[in-house]
């Protein structure tokens, strides 16, 4: 990037503010507006000549307060059905859409937020700047960018962590400054993609502690995992194989 673009979110230069209280869990309402919608979706891609279709004719719904765990063998099309519903990629048939949220374009950063699995922080940023990008993206004002940064370090326990740089974090804290960064704009819909893939299981826990403790009312999460245990914590389990949506349960029953 020029010099003349970059956003000097130093912590030097920025005035911390006041951090806010944390958010509380409101339940799903099965008649709201879905967050995500998607209508006989399917993705195929050509690999050398060949057709490859990682997720065959799907149909399903992202409600406000869902807690969905993707589960599938490797290969399955879980982080193919993620892309979709997060807009970063388009359907080979069918439509996604966000009737609440608006175009795929205008979805992020800020109303659709994503976590990877991978060390995904940017280098050279602390984890407060790591933060506060997003908010920057999105027209705020430095000021304003590092108080709700500090808010979701603080919501995520890693104030004290403010200004350590990516390489002086752990696996964890770094996750955890990857979800503190996806939750900055308040998402309404947080897509997660294997985040406790790296971690081991009393640090994944905490992960998804911290994790659903920090999600906004009425957001809501669908995460791709391989973790029984990570996806016993979530309220329904969607199960895939060979890119169909096989199984889709409640903690109440099937559906
Ligand atoms: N960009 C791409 N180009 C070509 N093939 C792709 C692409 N993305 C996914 N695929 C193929 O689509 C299928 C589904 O892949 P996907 O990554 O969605 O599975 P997954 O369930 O997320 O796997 P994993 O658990 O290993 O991450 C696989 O056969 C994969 O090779």
């Amino acid at each position: 990037m020029p010099e003349s673009r970059r956003v000097d979110v130093s912590p030097r230069r920025l005035t911390p503010g006041p951090v806010p209280p944390r958010a509380s869990f409101r339940p799903v309402d099965a008649a709201a507006t879905p967050l995500a919608e998607a209508r006989g979706v399917s993705r195929t891609f050509t690999v050398g000549g060949q057709e490859v279709t990682a997720l065959r004719e799907t149909t399903l719904r992202v409600r406000p307060g869902d807690r969905i765990a993707l589960l599938g063998p490797s290969g399955s099309g879980k982080s193919t059905l993620l892309h979709l519903l997060g807009g970063l990629d388009t359907p080979t048939t069918g439509t996604v859409s966000w009737p609440t949220l608006g175009e795929a374009g205008s979805l992020r950063p800020g109303k659709v937020a994503f976590v990877f699995q991978a060390q995904s922080l940017m280098p050279p940023l602390t984890a407060l700047e790591n933060v506060a990008l997003p908010l920057l993206l999105v027209g705020e004002t430095p000021e304003a960018a590092t108080r709700e940064a500090r808010r979701a370090l603080d919501t995520l326990e890693l104030l004290a962590l403010a200004d350590q740089l990516p390489e002086e974090l752990s696996g964890g804290q770094a996750q955890r400054v990857a979800v503190a960064r996806a939750l900055v704009t308040r998402p309404r819909l947080v897509l997660a993609d294997e985040p406790t893939g790296q971690l081991d299981s009393v640090t994944a826990a905490h992960l998804m502690d911290v994790l659903l403790s920090a999600l906004e009312p009425g957001a809501a999460l669908v995460m791709a995992t391989h973790d029984e245990a990570v996806a016993r914590r979530l309220d329904t389990l969607w199960r895939m194989e060979g890119g169909r949506l096989l199984s889709r349960a409640t903690k109440e029953g099937t559906s």
